[in-house]
């Protein structure tokens, strides 16, 4: 323990999240949010266009979080949480209203990197999902074995993937982005449609990329899951982060929260959250911009040298 506490939390980041912000603006047909528009000018504008008013979605509002190599992040919550919005914004898939997402390599975002064709096989997408994320032709052939038995797909592997079902194609993208072994693996959901020994095979394929040194993120909503496979657990609520800590006893606070939810116990529920809110550790990131080195023009350097050389020719 004394050891632990003497490493630097951030030497090993890979990935730092400095609060953010993501929003949209989408059209509404809440006969309520039509009343709240009566300005005669987009009133007459809407009648014109015949488009709805637009309400502002909350996304995501001021998380704050540092991921560490070796570490399976489990992200949290409810539907419309902010989870995969949070998973895109980490891929660098969509920018934040404000804040700020650095990642020491390429993050890997399964099923959107590999840039699958569903005419194709099973096996010639191996192959093409392997070159789309840069390996080289020879490193592409030599992955493919791996992959096919990762995906556990049969005789499949060599059907289109148009004729698979949504869990084969999910089982046959998540075996494709730990191909190129991603040092950031992003995974929304995608062992919940496996079967028990597809299960057993990702998780020890997840525990191979996080002795490498990787950090995996892990979107679920069975509290179950990131109970047994993840290190560490992040539960979100309407975009609001609501505790960051190890797994167990965040997946168990988020437990007995949807309980409470499922009951019908609203205020039991709103304990749960506000108690958690109170009892997080509120995490600051600082993010330092490296500073441009200084620019110095021959203008500049030659009169201070000459004066130099004058002074020395003096002593
Ligand atoms: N492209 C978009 N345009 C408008 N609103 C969006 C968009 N993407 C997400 N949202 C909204 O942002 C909020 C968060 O959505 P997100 O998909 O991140 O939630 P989630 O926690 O992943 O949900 P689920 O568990 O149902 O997959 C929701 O209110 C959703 O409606």
């Amino acid at each position: 323990m004394a050891e632990l506490d003497q490493v630097d939390p951030f030497a090993h980041a890979t990935v730092a999240v400095q609060d953010v912000h993501v929003r949209y603006r989408v059209p509404s047909t809440d006969a309520a949010e039509r009343r709240r528009h009566t300005n005669p000018i987009s009133r007459a504008a809407r009648a014109v266009l015949g488009n709805d008013p637009k309400v502002l979605v909350r996304a995501l509002s001021g998380i704050s979080f540092v991921a560490r190599s070796g570490e399976q992040i489990g992200l949290v919550g409810q539907n419309g949480s902010g989870k995969s919005t949070l998973l895109r914004i980490i891929a660098g898939l969509e920018n934040p209203a404000k804040g700020k997402v650095l990642a020491e390599s390429t993050p890997v975002l399964i099923g959107v990197n590999a840039a699958l064709v569903p005419d194709l096989s099973g096996e010639e997408n191996i192959r093409l999902g392997c070159l789309a994320m840069g390996l080289s032709p020879e490193q592409a052939e030599a992955a493919i074995p791996e992959v096919k038995e990762l995906a556990g797909l049969g005789k499949s592997i060599f059907l289109p993937m148009k004729t698979y079902s949504s869990g084969m194609g999910a089982r046959l993208r998540f075996a494709i982005a730990t191909a190129a072994n991603p040092h950031i693996l992003l995974i929304d959901e995608a062992l919940a449609t496996g079967d028990a020994a597809f299960r057993e095979r990702s998780e020890a394929r997840m525990q191979g990329l996080r002795d490498g040194a990787g950090t995996v993120f892990l979107v679920s909503h069975a509290a179950q899951t990131i109970e047994e496979t993840c290190t560490r657990a992040i539960w979100l609520n309407h975009g609001r982060l609501v505790l960051d800590g190890p797994a167990e006893d965040v997946a168990l606070r988020y437990r007995k929260w949807a309980w409470a939810v499922a009951k019908d116990k609203p205020d039991e529920a709103r304990t749960i959250i506000e108690r958690a809110f109170a009892e997080r550790e509120q995490t600051y990131v600082h993010v330092e911009e490296p500073k441009a080195p200084r620019q110095y023009n021959a203008r500049h350097v030659r009169p201070q040298s000459a004066a130099r050389r004058q002074d020395k020719g003096k002593s």
